[in-house]
């Protein structure tokens, strides 16, 4: 089965005309003001609403709270949440059940040990996006960067996964050839 694919930090009309023009299958909606990608939930609402259904739109949050979810919730119809901070199994499964979407969580790496981390999740998130860890200070993801691939050779699991993490178009069916990976995001 081809890998699925996530383009993430859409901010305009145009970029999310242009990625489902390109038959993508989720389209990731950045609320997490310090990333330049970032949208307000007012233009999130218009670009859900020009997407139609269209292609499953997907919230990207960082360490948010509870109000700030709902206040996207209320403007935009997400599909997906994606929990791309430091949020814990306990926190992932509240927002799942308080939300009733599913959740995403993004899970920074570097090592073998950080890989090993995605077991806490399981039955708290519904898929672990695999993450190139970044430096302290900066964003924690749309950096650009990637990890070592090799990690996640013969990676199996239950919990669904993917992984992101400077992917391109040079390098991507690389990725998923090494990796396996069911689903990439860029
Ligand atoms: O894209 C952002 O601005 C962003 C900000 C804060 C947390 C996560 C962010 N992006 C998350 C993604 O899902 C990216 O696709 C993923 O990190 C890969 O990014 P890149 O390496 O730039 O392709």
């Amino acid at each position: 089965m081809p890998a699925r694919i996530k383009i993430c930090g859409i901010s305009t009309p145009e970029a999310l005309d242009a990625t489902i023009a390109a038959r993508v299958d989720y389209a990731g909606l950045v609320f997490y003001p310090a990333s330049p990608r970032a949208v307000t939930p007012n233009v999130a609402g218009a670009l859900t609403a020009r997407a139609s259904g269209r292609i499953a739109m997907v919230g990207l949050f960082v360490d948010a709270d509870d109000a700030t979810i709902a206040e996207a919730l209320a403007a935009a119809r997400l599909d997906v949440l994606q929990l791309h901070g430091s949020e814990t199994p306990e926190r992932v499964a509240q927002f799942r059940a308080r939300f009733g979407k599913p959740v995403w969580k993004a899970l920074p790496i570097a090592s073998a040990s950080d890989l090993a981390r995605a077991a806490a999740y399981a039955g708290a998130a519904d898929l672990i996006l695999f993450d190139a860890k970044t430096p302290k200070g900066a964003l924690p993801g749309g950096m650009g960067l990637a990890f070592d691939w090799s990690l996640l050779a013969g990676y199996r699991s239950a919990l669904p996964w993917g992984l992101a993490g400077g992917l391109n178009l040079a390098n991507v069916a690389e990725a998923i050839q090494q990796t396996g990976a069911p689903l990439v995001g860029v």
